[in-house]
């Protein structure tokens, strides 16, 4: 029988984990999303056809997972009302919530719980999510299988064995879809100046970089391979590298990855403080 799993939070990260579930042949009947007010539910349960609820604690009572996906600021409240839920049966617990630490979650539930951490990314929403998972000691082997089932549905599953990393995947996949949408904004805008209408500039740089990830995922080749292959010597490419080079666009993005890290950490200790 499917492991019944509760989501605690109906949004865009849960839609997009059920619906990913749902897709791979997870039975429906095996899955319940709750939020405060019915008229949040509605939609979700009537597209999805899971149980929904308006009451935390009922919902995770029989629950083998219990995945918190509410925001990291009302996290502290909504772990007080499922502590005695959660501590009369123990379920595995999956947070995708940025900046909460699995001790601070296991200390907020009760204590003694299996807690995996989860730092997804939102091509979850379009089946295309990466996200980085780190268990803390009390999760056993069918409970990592199992929160990798569920995250593998909506994408890539990177397991990382030091809690601290997910600071660093949260730079390099959870924050890092932004960075390709501010690219393909600064393409579109060049693209114009350059003469072409904005919509044909902005099909044509998504379109590239769909490419671009395909090719470099399919290739046995490095990107940096991949990269001098587009480059024929003296011509339009080499011109367009160089510049990127000389304007210092890998210490910008090392620059902007560290502080995503850092605020990250930052996250962690404001959010922690309860
Ligand atoms: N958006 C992103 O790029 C990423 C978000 N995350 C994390 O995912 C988590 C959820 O984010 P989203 O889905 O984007 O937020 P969202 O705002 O779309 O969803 C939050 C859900 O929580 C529900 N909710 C509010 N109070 C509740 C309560 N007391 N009990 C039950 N449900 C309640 C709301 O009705 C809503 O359905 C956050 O912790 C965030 O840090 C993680 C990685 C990436
Ligand atoms: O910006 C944020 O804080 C969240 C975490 C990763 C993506 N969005």
């Amino acid at each position: 029988m499917a492991s019944q799993v509760t989501f605690i939070g109906a949004g865009n990260m849960a839609s997009a984990i059920i619906g990913g579930m749902i897709e791979s042949g997870y039975p429906r009947d095996a899955i319940t999303a709750t939020a405060p007010h019915e008229d949040a539910l509605a939609p979700i349960r009537e597209r999805l056809g899971i149980h929904t609820s308006t009451d935390n604690a009922a919902a995770v009572s029989e629950a083998d997972v219990v995945v918190l996906a509410v925001k990291p600021q009302i996290m502290h409240d909504v772990c007080a009302g499922l502590r005695d839920a959660v501590q009369a049966h123990k379920p595995l617990i999956l947070s995708v919530a940025a900046g909460l630490s699995a001790d601070t979650l296991e200390a907020w539930l009760g204590g003694e719980l299996a807690v995996v951490r989860c730092m997804p990314n939102t091509p979850s929403l379009v089946g295309a999510g990466a996200a980085g998972l780190y268990a803390n000691g009390r999760v056993d082997g069918d409970q990592r299988r199992l929160a990798t089932e569920l995250l593998e549905a909506v994408g890539l599953v990177e397991w990382v064995e030091e809690e601290a990393l997910l600071e660093a995947v949260t730079a390099v996949s959870g924050s890092a879809p932004a960075y390709f949408f501010l690219m393909f904004e600064a393409m579109e805008e060049a693209g114009a100046k350059l003469g072409l209408p904005a919509d044909t500039a902005r099909r044509l740089a998504m379109q590239t970089a769909f490419g671009a990830a395909r090719m470099a995922m399919d290739s046995d080749k490095t990107p940096g391979e991949l990269k001098r292959n587009v480059m024929s010597p003296g011509g339009t490419t080499e011109r367009a590298i160089a510049h990127l080079e000389d304007a210092g666009l890998r210490r910008i993005m090392a620059e902007a990855m560290d502080a995503c890290a850092t605020r990250a950490r930052e996250m962690a200790e404001e959010l922690g403080k309860r």
